[in-house]
């Protein structure tokens, strides 16, 4: 699929993205769970945050890849888990189509698995998740950005 479908940006700074994390956290503080797998490469820095705000130090990860760029190709899994998932959390940044989370979910059936932001069609396939986005939003998130000047409207509007 192409990034034809992305109409609109939706900013995440890394303030914001740490922000929601704790919240989701929060949601989360009564839960024991056995360890963390993180969807790389986008689960690992929530993964991180989460290990930290939760004190959990068993950390697996499941590789997968499906976008190059904004362009969504077919699933590359380079490496699982030899488990079930039971007991775990299960941890990406977001679900988009939802075709990352449903491979995953097959791998992990008994996971309970978390997205920090969520689109609607990929929405059905995580347990929870802190921030609704719209489907034709691409997500920007921190470690794709950088800071950059910005001309002052004043000289924006005399080209
Ligand atoms: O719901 P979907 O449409 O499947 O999209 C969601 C997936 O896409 C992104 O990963 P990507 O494949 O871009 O790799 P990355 O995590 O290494 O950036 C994101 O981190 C999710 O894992
Ligand atoms: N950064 C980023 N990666 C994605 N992969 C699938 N959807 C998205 C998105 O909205 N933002
Ligand atoms: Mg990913």
């Amino acid at each position: 699929m192409s990034s034809d479908r992305y109409h609109q940006h939706f900013f995440v700074s890394w303030d914001q993205l740490h922000r929601d994390v704790r919240t989701l956290c929060h949601q989360m503080i009564e839960r024991d769970f056995k360890g963390i797998v993180a969807i790389t490469r986008g689960g690992l820095i929530p993964a991180a945050l989460i290990a930290r705000e939760l004190n959990i130090r068993l950390i697996d990860t499941v590789c997968i890849k499906s976008y190059d760029h904004m362009d969504q190709g077919g699933l590359d899994i380079m490496k699982g888990v030899d488990h079930d998932g039971e007991g775990w959390l299960l941890v990406d940044d977001l679900v988009d189509t939802g075709k990352t989370a449903r491979a995953v979910r097959k791998m992990l059936p008994n996971a309970h698995f978390v997205t920090i932001y969520a689109k609607p069609d990929g929405r059905p396939m995580v347990d929870q998740y802190l921030t609704e986005v719209a489907q034709q939003c691409w997500i920007q998130f921190p470690w794709d950005m950088g800071v950059a000047y910005v001309e002052p409207l004043v000289d924006q509007m005399k080209r």
